[in-house]
């Protein structure tokens, strides 16, 4: 496919996003009428299409409409390129500008110039203050890839060596000293040795640096609350913790065993129901629920789909969860509540409201990363009753 035609090719698959198909169900949909396109094709539509979701109140301003065609345009001109070029009516490109097409001129307002909800930049204020405006730009571009080094089965030097035998370059993040930035080849990790084996697997450098910072230690036994597909649980297995993990959905957590099998290490699973009788633990990680406004970097749908009665449905969500763990505590057991958001509604909030109703505990630790740093942005608050 020629350039022009992979952009006609994204304004169809955004047209069926923006009418309201999930942007993953759009471009499978699309690879299934036209089998003809090949994995590179299908890649460079996927790029041009994300790349529009994370910009699109500034595309469709400057593309002067709110269709594909118009976001297109405006994705375009908002990275610095003549939409002229690729829009030349050759081939199975799209058709050339029209003359209103090629005058569009827009005056944004900072939510249009920041690619941010208008609702919710109150909130962002709020929480980052003179941060705000970086942050919310730094969710307008694609996010860096990183891979965990398994410390159940190498170091991180190692995990360097077997990646490169794949050609999958890497070098160290200061994140977290288990945390490797993918410089080349991100493709290609799912079918590298390295992940098939069990040395490494994918994971953001900040939810490393939140692992990190839970110092575990051997032996210790941690209740995952919201394990999901696990991915914090393997990396405090991978530290020799002794983990179960639980989440309100069994099905979420389905691909745990073949996970930890593939990673050399041992976790547990309960339901719900089975939870009541678990009890003692030396940690409870509760990695909660949330809006994900900290990753809408990889997942840029996320902010268009949020509204206010969603994000008060997760703010009633947090407060239950938060309320529970100290039933599964020993009595100098230590609670952790992490976030993959950067709002304080979600995040300093909710650890205040807990307090004030838990009055013996004690915040004994928090941090905040942002997408500034590095990874994704994530919270993290730990406490400790008295
Ligand atoms: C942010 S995800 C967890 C990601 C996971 N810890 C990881 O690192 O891969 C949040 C999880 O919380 C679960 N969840 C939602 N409400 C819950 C509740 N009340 N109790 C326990 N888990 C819940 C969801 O099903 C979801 O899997």
């Amino acid at each position: 496919m020629t350039p022009g035609a992979r952009v006609a090719a994204a304004i169809e698959v955004l047209d069926s996003y923006l009418s309201g198909t999930a942007v993953e169900q759009a471009l499978t949909g699309w690879a299934r009428g036209h089998r003809f396109a090949g994995s590179k094709d299908r890649a460079a539509i996927r790029d041009h299409v994300f790349d529009a979701v994370r910009r699109l109140s500034s595309s469709q301003a400057l593309g002067g409409g709110t269709d594909g065609r118009a976001v297109m345009i405006g994705l375009l001109r908002g990275q610095g390129l003549d939409p002229a070029e690729l829009f030349s009516g050759e081939g199975h490109a799209p058709s050339t500008l029209t003359e209103a097409e090629a005058a569009i001129s827009a005056d944004m307002t900072r939510a249009q110039t920041l690619d941010c909800p208008q609702w919710l930049l109150p909130e962002f204020d709020r929480s980052l203050a003179a941060k705000t405006d970086a942050f919310l730009d730094s969710l307008r571009s694609r996010a860096p890839v990183f891979v965990r080094a398994n410390l159940a089965k190498c170091d991180r030097d190692t995990a360097v060596s077997i990646l490169a035998e794949d050609g999958i370059e890497t070098c160290p993040s200061s994140l977290a000293s288990t945390a490797l930035e993918v410089l080349t080849n991100p493709r290609k990790i799912k079918s590298s040795r390295a992940f098939l084996e069990g040395f490494v697997e994918l994971q953001d450098a900040a939810s490393q640096a939140v692992i990190e910072d839970l110092n575990i230690q051997p032996g210790m036994r941690v209740l995952d609350y919201c394990a999901g597909g696990g991915g914090k649980a393997l990396a405090m297995a991978a530290l020799g913790a002794d983990v179960t993990a639980h989440d309100l959905s069994w099905e979420r957590m389905k691909d745990i065993p073949a996970r930890a099998e593939r990673a050399g290490v041992a976790i547990r699973r309960v339901r719900h129901g089975e939870l009541e009788t678990l009890r003692g633990f030396d940690l409870v990680l509760a990695d909660a629920p949330c809006s994900g406004s900290g990753s809408w970097r990889r997942a840029p749908h996320g902010k268009w789909l949020l509204t206010p009665d969603k994000l008060a449905e997760i703010h009633t969500a947090q407060q239950e969860i938060l309320s529970s763990m100290p039933g599964f505590l020993k009595p100098t057991g230590r609670m952790a509540y992490a976030t993959c958001s950067v709002l304080c509604s979600e995040n300093r909030d909710q650890v205040d409201l807990f307090l004030k109703h838990h009055e013996i505990f004690n915040l004994t630790a928090e941090c905040q990363f942002t997408p500034l740093d590095g990874g994704d942005g994530f919270y993290l608050a730990q406490l400790q009753g008295s």
